[in-house]
């Protein structure tokens, strides 16, 4: 029975590289994929992994019905046999609407790839239609840290280093860069509750406490 599988993670958890490895193991087999992505940071697309490969891909914009893309290629002759969608968070619900409908109408296999929660800890839409209507949600199994050796799993946005929880859902960036620009950290549910970054848990370890004076 062909499914529509989200594979989620937090950030930087090997979610594109796992979706170029299936593509790249099924093409070997003579299979064709659609390859959808929205906002990657290579560029409009694109799919990248932090491993270095890249691949072209469909901009799945706003505007693209996903379903009636694929039914097109179909139509003019292109063998289709899977769609692999990355930065799935990023889908409006209808898109994600159409990728069942693929699964279901058109009998293909839909791998769906991205995070579920926002840096308030928040579904993104496209996630949380993605987990309504998925025949099945898996967790990728190499794990992102947090700077604590906890499993990470919550994704901090981060401006010089300390965590925001104010601002726009969507702003296209990247873990590990300068402290100085707007980045990410991935953290584990008790550090992203405190709001430590490990710039702001280096900071705390430097700083000796202040112990309280009293007069008299
Ligand atoms: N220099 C490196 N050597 C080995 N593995 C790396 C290196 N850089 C990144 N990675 C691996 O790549 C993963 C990120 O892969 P990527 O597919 O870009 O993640 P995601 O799409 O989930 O954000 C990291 O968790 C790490 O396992
Ligand atoms: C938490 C969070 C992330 N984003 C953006 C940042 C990146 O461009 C992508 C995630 O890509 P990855 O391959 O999984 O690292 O999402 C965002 O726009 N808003 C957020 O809250």
């Amino acid at each position: 029975m062909p499914e529509l599988v989200f594979f989620s993670g937090t950030m930087d958890c090997g979610k594109s590289t796992l979706a170029l490895q299936i593509a790249h193991n099924r093409s070997a087999r003579g299979l064709h994929s659609v390859i959808f992505t929205r906002e990657d940071r290579a560029g409009a697309g694109k799919l990248s992994s932090r491993l270095g490969l890249v691949t072209d891909a469909v901009e799945a914009a706003p505007e693209l019905d996903l379903y009636a893309f694929v039914v097109e290629q179909m139509s003019r002759g292109g063998k289709v046999d899977y769609i692999i969608v990355d930065e799935a968070q990023f889908l409006l619900t209808d898109q994600i609407d159409q990728l069942a409908r693929i699964v279901d109408d058109l009998a293909l296999d839909v791998f769906a790839f991205g995070i579920t929660t926002d840096f308030r800890t928040k579904l993104f839409p496209g996630s949380q239609r993605l987990i309504e209507l998925a025949d099945r949600i898996e967790t990728l199994q190499v794990e992102a840290m947090c700077w604590c050796g906890a499993r990470a799993t919550h994704n901090a946005r981060t401006v010089g280093g300390v965590m925001v929880v104010e601002g726009e859902q969507v702003v296209v960036g990247d873990v590990g860069g300068p402290e100085e620009v707007v980045g990410y950290e991935v953290l584990c549910r008790r550090h992203h509750r405190r709001r430590m970054t490990s710039a702001t848990a280096r900071a705390a370890v430097l700083s000796p406490d202040v112990l309280p004076v009293t007069s008299g």
